[in-house]
């Protein structure tokens, strides 16, 4: 596993304490890469090849059994899946906070979060989509991911339309936008039409525009096209 300090503008990597056990073109690992951006916080970037199967490794399996990135390390504490990472580093460092105070807010921005974490991610990974080809075919590993993230993102769209400001949850930005860039890149990559989802698609292109965003993106990765 290969291993790369990462700079967040203005910060210097030279401290970071933050390890971030991540793969170029994970979205759940993208999530967390956004988060630590936005707080600011400098971390080393360890690549786990996720296609060269290092999410198997003997010392990769002792940070995470499930063999799952993102894993984040921080000093004596190991925190796995993007989730909980993304909860750890809102109570351990509360500035630039990723969740609102107003009570409905937060729960539809957990809400939107977990809809893409536990209703469309988990159906299109990578080990479902190996399985799906190797007993169903081709055909079906475009098929399958397209079909969940559709309706997963319908129920989205109706879920933000009426909530959405600039960004997901009016106009700060939530846990709700970090999981949603990650997924828009994977939807695109299995051809969904966008135009159907007019208010993720805005939101996402508003995200488009923000540094912490641009700086997570996969092709911006030091392990990219691993
Ligand atoms: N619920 C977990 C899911 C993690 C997950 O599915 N990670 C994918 C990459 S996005 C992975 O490591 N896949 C490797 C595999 O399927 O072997 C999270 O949000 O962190």
């Amino acid at each position: 596993m290969a291993s790369v300090s990462q700079e967040t503008p203005g910060i210097s990597s030279t401290s970071a304490r933050l390890k971030l056990y991540s793969f170029w073109r994970s979205s759940c690992a993208w999530r967390v890469r956004i988060a630590l951006n936005l707080k600011g916080l400098p971390y080393e970037y360890k690549a786990v090849n996720l296609r060269q199967g290092e999410q198997f490794s003997e010392e990769f399996t002792k940070l995470n059994p499930i063999h799952f990135v993102p894993t984040l390390v921080d000093g004596d504490i190991i925190v796995a899946d993007s989730l909980a990472i993304l909860l750890y580093l809102e109570d351990k460092f509360p500035g630039h906070p990723l969740l609102p105070d107003d009570l409905q807010s937060k729960a539809i921005s957990l809400q939107a979060a977990v809809l893409i974490g536990s209703n469309i991610q988990p159906l299109q990974n990578m080990g479902v989509l190996n399985l799906i080809q190797e007993k169903l075919g081709p055909k079906e590993h475009q098929a399958w991911p397209k079909h969940f993230i559709e309706k997963g993102f319908t129920a989205l769209e109706k879920l933000l339309k009426d909530v959405a400001g600039k960004y997901s949850v009016g106009d700060k930005l939530t846990l709700a936008d970090i999981f949603l860039v990650p997924q828009v890149y994977n939807a695109r990559s299995y051809n969904v039409d966008m135009s159907k989802f007019p208010t993720l698609n805005r939101i996402d292109q508003a995200l488009a525009e923000l540094p912490e965003f641009q700086a997570a993106v996969p092709e911006r990765q030091p392990d990219a096209k691993a």
